[in-house]
């Protein structure tokens, strides 16, 4: 076969790499992850109980959730390099940049940094989950001039992490709300950040470098960006009908409306979008107030009558975090978090059986100029 025969724009459908880790079997409607079905899991189980299966293999007892949580909570700490850096960083700082910078420093703390052995790495991941949420809430606090909060290991990680953003102690159906975000963040085969993270592993590359570049992927608006800009869109409108007119206009101006269509679910609703609307149901009730939830159930009929598109996970955790109370700019940082931990197993298993990513290309330019 020619390298021109083998052309696919964006990599559209190609395999890239073998994996054990997860599949997106759209025919089942399953998302399997270490044998298991995350919209499942995400009924039964937790943020942490995904964090075992992905670096562990298994589901964790009791005893080795609890285990986990104690391990974490211990290394919520950053260094106080990490913080002064955070200060020096202008303003206007975007949140994601702020935490691209984060992971940068931490990489000079890490004694064994050359090391790629699984046990290093496995450690490295495990830290690496403890700090990025304090990364995270410190960065934005210090952005906006809010006195940062030190992490409180009595809270669970997730309440933690929800407590050092908003400051104040979630209620239990906050937490789980929460929670159940981070776990449907957790981990999705090979998005375009899991993508960069493997290319970035596979020079040898130390997982810090992998997860900078997954960063700045996550951030675009076609990705992890996209539920900072559903929520922008969102706040455009007051009411359902006000939203269903301006899909309408961006849709007769061609625009992409975000939070909306997958390369892989194409014409089908991410499963784990119905899970979001579940807790964006049940927050609405509980809050006396489903303004937000009727606005995007009037959006989603539109783009269904209008496009036969569905909407992706952004679409709904992005009024699911505003009615947490979390601003806007974290939305994409909370997303990369939650999601370390997928990309820390992939860069594992890159480290673990590596084969160089190094694609040819379809030459469209000149030739045989001739120098005079
Ligand atoms: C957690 C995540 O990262 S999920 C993804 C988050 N991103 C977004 O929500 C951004 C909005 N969505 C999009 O831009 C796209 O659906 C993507 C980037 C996610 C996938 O894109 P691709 O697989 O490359 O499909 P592509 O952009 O070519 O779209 C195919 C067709 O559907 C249309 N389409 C796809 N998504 C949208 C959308 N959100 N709004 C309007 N039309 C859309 C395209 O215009 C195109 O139509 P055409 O064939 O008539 O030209
Ligand atoms: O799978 C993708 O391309 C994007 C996505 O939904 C994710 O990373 O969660």
């Amino acid at each position: 076969m020619t390298v021109e025969q083998t052309y696919s724009p964006g990599l559209n459908g190609v395999i890239a790499t073998e994996t054990k880790l997860s599949f997106l079997d759209t025919e089942n409607g399953e998302i399997v992850i270490g044998g298991y079905d995350l919209i499942q899991l995400s009924k039964t189980h937790g943020y942490l109980d995904i964090v075992h299966l992905l670096l562990k293999g298994t589901l964790p007892t009791d005893v080795e959730r609890d285990e986990l949580a104690k391990k974490l909570s211990t290394s919520y700490t950053v260094p106080e390099t990490v913080l002064n850096v955070l200060k020096q960083l202008p303003k206007a700082t975007h949140p994601m940049d702020a935490l691209r910078t984060g992971i940068s420093v931490l990489a000079g703390f890490d004694r064994e940094l050359e090391d790629r052995s699984e046990h290093v790495n496995t450690a490295r991941a495990y830290d690496l989950l403890a700090k990025l949420p304090t990364i995270v809430a410190s960065s934005y606090r210090v952005l906006v001039g809010d006195e940062v909060l030190a992490p409180k290991s009595s809270l669970s990680y997730s309440a933690n992490f929800l407590y050092m953003i908003t400051g104040k102690e979630p209620t239990p159906l906050e937490e789980r709300v929460f929670d159940q975000s981070l776990l449907l963040y957790s981990e999705h085969e090979m998005p375009n950040s899991t993508f960069t993270a493997r290319v970035i592993a596979s020079t040898l590359s130390d997982m810090y470098g992998a997860l900078t570049g997954a960063v700045a992927s996550l951030k675009g608006h076609l990705h992890g960006g996209a539920n900072e800009a559903v929520m922008y869109m969102l706040l455009e409108a007051d009411t359902p009908e006000e939203f269903e007119a301006l899909l309408r206009s961006k849709l007769a101006q061609k625009e992409k409306v975000m939070g909306f269509g997958h390369r892989v679910y194409m014409k089908k609703m991410d499963p784990r979008a119905l899970i979001m609307k579940e807790a964006l149901t049940e927050l609405s009730e509980k809050a006396g107030d489903d303004r937000l939830l009727r606005m995007c159930v009037a959006g989603e009929q539109v783009m269904a009558k209008e496009k036969g598109i569905y909407p992706n996970l952004d679409y709904y955790a992005a009024p699911v975090y505003y009615m947490l109370g979390i601003p806007i700019g974290l939305y994409t940082p909370i997303f990369f978090a939650s999601r370390t931990v997928g990309l820390s197993a992939h860069v594992m298993e890159q480290h673990n059986d590596n084969k160089l990513f190094r694609p040819r290309v379809k030459y469209t330019g000149p030739r045989h100029h001739s120098i005079s």
